[in-house]
């Protein structure tokens, strides 16, 4: 069978976006999925994202596999691609803000006209059960609760942005030996599903730099849900401001932790790369 398919990235954190709009079953298995990210004997991206008709009154559904072919429940920088793939597949009829319905709950993306979509991404979770960790009791917080890996204890502090994110605060980034450290902290047992795992160096209260170990994906450019997570625990910690720049390898976002309504949302770029056909194996 072939599929037609576009790519786009957001700082680089890239995706394959399927046009699913007729029908409620991905046309890519989770296996496909993986063979399609593969950089060497595929397209090339760090998930397949599909366009999926609307549920509980929202306009699409968004779902989305890990180059592993693992399903997370939301992905940040994916949902403004799917956004700019909406609106560019509906042409003179698009909507400048869509619903989707994710499995972290309605996510609404906002096209802002300049490139950049403004995401309401939502009211994080914070208690050790929703993350899901064993880090705090069921019923607490983990902030700057310590976790011994490799050797060295870490200060972490865990958020759910729909998905996983443990955050730890660092001096340098550039100094953590990522390729190694991080499969230790997404295999880790006191996360039953995985983490995503954030490394965070304070450059200003207003001034974030991160490196990401993305669960099911590895080292990328860029995490939207990383980024938002990590202002919210430099919120949590007393580290940062509630609006902050965040500097990721692929770029920068803007992220908001609203005082008003406890919500995160996320600013950034979504680009097309190119489009294709590819027969699936
Ligand atoms: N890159 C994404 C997050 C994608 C999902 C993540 N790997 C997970 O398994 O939770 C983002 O921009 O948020």
């Amino acid at each position: 069978m072939e599929i037609e398919f576009t790519k786009y990235h957001g700082l680089g954190n890239d995706f394959i976006l399927i046009d699913n709009r007729t029908d409620r079953k991905p046309m890519v298995t989770s296996e496909q999925a993986i063979q399609l990210c593969s950089r060497h004997f595929g397209i090339g991206a760090d998930g397949v994202i599909f366009a999926l008709p609307g549920q509980d009154g929202t306009d699409y559904s968004m779902r989305i596999f890990n180059s592993d072919g693992s399903e997370p429940e939301m992905c940040g920088n994916g949902i403004r691609c799917l956004a700019q793939f909406l609106s560019d597949l509906e042409g003179d009829n698009a909507k400048t803000q869509y619903r989707i319905h994710t499995l972290a709950g309605v996510i609404i993306p906002k096209l802002e006209g300049n490139g950049k979509v403004r995401v309401d991404m939502g009211i994080p979770l914070l208690m050790a059960a929703q993350i899901p960790t064993t880090l705090a009791a069921a019923d607490e917080k983990a902030i700057n609760t310590p976790l011994e890996v490799a050797l060295q204890v870490w200060q972490v502090t865990c958020v759910s942005m729909g998905n996983p994110h443990a955050i730890t605060f660092v001096e340098d980034v550039a100094a953590i030996p990522l390729e190694t450290i991080g499969p230790l902290f997404e295999h880790h047992p006191v996360f039953p599903q995985r983490t995503n795992t954030e490394f965070i160096q304070v450059v200003r209260r207003d001034y974030l730099k991160m490196r990401v170990w993305e669960r099911g994906a590895g080292i990328t450019l860029a995490c939207g849900t990383g980024a938002c997570a990590a202002v919210v625990a430099g919120v949590l910690t007393g580290n940062c401001d509630r609006a902050c720049t965040v500097e990721l390898p692929g770029g920068c976002l803007e992220i908001e932790f609203s005082e008003v309504d406890q919500r995160v949302y996320m600013t950034g770029p979504a680009e097309l790369v190119f489009t294709g056909n590819i027969s699936l194996i």
